[in-house]
């Protein structure tokens, strides 16, 4: 079946229930047909659900755990610590934002999480790291805190295991579309990839729904690869009937779901699905996406299988570098509405956090 009736058939089906769990045992297999039927899975999750978990991912448990412990100790620093990387200080949104300073959802009042966001670095810093010079729109360093000494090791060290599985995912994405497996490999060269490392305090008392976890949204980039903490349910993920489908930790997985630039690569054959993420459980609960996009100066050109007369183009090409910038000003600018101050005076200007 083609791309186009595939995602014509899912539209017209029913909602989705359930968020398919995919084994990537196989994915390094040297048998191309075993790569393919994993493909296929894949394509059936992108069309259907936007969503999917995979187990037998191959990162360590030792390496999340480490990363765990670096965020909690990170976000345990007093407040003035912390704010010292303000995210509005740094060239394109590196580094921490304080509880109610993002909104991901425009109609709400600010998302109840702090954050802490860093893209590509080598472990070992290189003053000529060429993959961070390419960063184009989005060129800015990382910043690290100096009171929390092991931090950048450890979460420098589960992004860079995400990257290696995303850069996996990528050739199985390309099958999934009727693709040469190497399709996205010249466009994913640099690792336009944004890890951030979440914190959500327990939401108590009567919850309004203006003001949640992270508020419903779609992510940026092609993909995200999630890792939610265990036995706290939080995240839900929204269905075309709008009922909010719970997306609990599962032991052994990560949780995988599209993003607005696969929605857009693929004229909607993929689908960019809205969620949410809502801390009930009386507890702190913590999270580490890595958003992984193609390369920043990459224009977002639909495939053209995913285009034909009854399923016109839907959006605009746009470079990912735009896009994404776009989004995270939007996300992280409410700070500063109604206008923006110039660049230089968001440099020195403290932080007010909106009533
Ligand atoms: O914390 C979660 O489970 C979801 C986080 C999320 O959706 C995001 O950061 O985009
Ligand atoms: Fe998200």
């Amino acid at each position: 079946m083609s791309l186009v009736q595939a995602a014509h058939e899912a539209e017209a089906a029913e909602a989705f229930e359930h968020i398919p769990i995919i084994d990537l045992k196989d994915v390094d297999s040297p048998d191309p047909e075993v790569r393919k039927a994993l493909g296929g899975q894949v394509r059936d999750a992108c069309i259907n659900v936007g969503f999917l978990y995979v187990k037998n991912h191959g990162i360590p448990e030792v390496i999340i755990d480490k990363a765990l412990a670096a965020s909690k100790e990170f976000f345990s620093l007093p407040l003035e610590k912390k704010m010292e990387l303000d995210i509005t200080k740094s060239a394109n949104f590196k580094g921490y934002n304080p509880i109610l300073s993002s909104n991901n959802d425009p109609g709400n009042g600010g998302d109840l999480h702090e954050g802490f966001e860093f893209g590509w670095e080598e472990l070992a810093a290189r003053a000529n790291d060429e993959k961070r010079a390419n960063d184009g729109a989005m060129a800015g360093a990382n910043v690290w805190p100096v009171d929390a000494p092991g931090f950048r090791e450890s979460v420098l060290g589960y992004y860079h295991a995400a990257v290696n599985l995303g850069r996996k995912l990528f050739p199985l994405f390309a099958l999934a579309l009727d693709l040469p497996e190497d399709f996205f490999a010249d466009k994913t060269k640099n690792a336009a990839a944004i890890m951030r490392v979440l914190h959500y305090p327990p939401q108590t008392g009567p919850v309004d729904d203006r003001v949640i976890g992270i508020g419903a949204h779609t992510d940026f980039e092609c993909f995200t690869i999630l890792w939610q903490e265990p036995d706290i349910q939080a995240l839900q993920v929204l269905n075309k009937q709008k009922q909010w489908i719970d997306a609990p930790p599962i032991p052994g997985t990560l949780v995988v779901n599209l993003g607005d630039q696969f929605a857009r690569w693929t004229n909607d054959v993929f689908k960019s699905t809205v969620h949410r993420a809502i801390n009930r459980s009386g507890v702190r609960r913590y999270s580490i996406p890595l958003f992984f996009g193609t390369d920043y100066d990459v224009k977002l050109e639909p495939i053209p299988s995913c285009v034909s007369p009854d399923r016109p183009l839907k959006y605009e090409v746009v470079t990912a570098g735009d896009y994404v910038k776009e989004r995270l000003k939007a996300t992280y600018g409410h700070r500063y509405l109604p206008s923006e101050p110039p660049e230089s005076d968001r440099m020195v200007r403290s932080v007010t956090i909106r009533e």
